[in-house]
């Protein structure tokens, strides 16, 4: 079987703390085919952010399934989901989590080294990625010497340099101005056609929300209907 369709079923997460049960996932039902657009809505704390952690393996699930072409990721072992997530997630997060130490090459490069790559394979793969993203002039430079978009454009490149099936963004442009903003966001859909990949993204942009095949709205730990 070649269908790489997510299916979430019946998802709960929840926290025990000293005021008794957090539930921030309430039962959640979730099919997203593949090469799909998805766009996550919702107000603060309605647990978008939690959902796609689950959805990208990061975090456990209290009750529940995250199928990936019929296999629960939730059901494999530690190792299985750690090789599972390699193999097929590229994350991009608000803050684009580079390692401020590395240069921005280094920085694409990290996964595949870290997955067994060669270095000249690796260093190939994310000097391309990085022209691909318009950086083909910043390879050098560490994340401190680069702009906020330029940031986020190596944190795309680092997230597809493994060639993951599935691209999930967490507020990818929460943290920069409008034109900015703009040009990742185009940045994204360029990726999402070039590499015919499922992207799913969280964000508090209607306009942008609006721009992708499907938006889902979250509130409460809850899809509304
Ligand atoms: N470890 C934890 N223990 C208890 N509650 C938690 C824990 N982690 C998250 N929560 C709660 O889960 C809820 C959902 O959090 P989540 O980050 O998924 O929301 P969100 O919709 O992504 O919000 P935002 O838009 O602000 O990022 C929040 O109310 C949060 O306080």
């Amino acid at each position: 079987m070649s269908d790489d369709r997510i299916s979430v079923r019946n998802l709960v997460k929840s926290y025990p703390t000293a005021e008794g049960t957090v539930e921030v996932l309430r039962g959640i039902d979730l099919d997203i085919m593949t090469g799909e657009r998805l766009a996550i809505v919702g107000a603060s704390g309605a647990g978008k952010s939690t959902l796609m952690h689950i959805l990208g393996g990061l975090d456990r699930p209290t009750d529940g399934r995250v199928c990936y072409s019929g296999q629960n990721i939730w059901a494999l072992p530690e190792a299985g989901i750690d090789s599972f997530r390699n193999r097929t997630i590229g994350f991009v997060f608000q803050f684009h989590q580079l390692l401020p130490e590395f240069t921005a090459l280094e920085n694409v490069m990290m996964p595949m080294l870290v997955g067994g790559s060669g270095r000249r394979e690796a260093r190939e793969n994310a000097e391309r990625l990085l022209r691909e993203v318009g950086l083909g002039h910043r390879l050098g430079h560490k994340p401190g010497q680069l702009s906020g978009g330029e940031q986020q454009r190596v944190a795309i490149a680092r997230a597809l340099v493994m060639e993951p099936k599935v691209l999930l963004a967490d507020e990818p442009t929460g943290n920069l101005d409008s034109t900015t903003s703009e040009s990742v966001w185009r940045l994204l859909e360029q990726v999402h056609e070039r590499y015919q990949l499922t992207m799913i993204i969280v964000t508090h942009s209607e306009t942008l929300a609006g721009r992708m095949d499907r938006i889902v709205r979250m509130a409460d730990g809850r899809i509304l209907p």
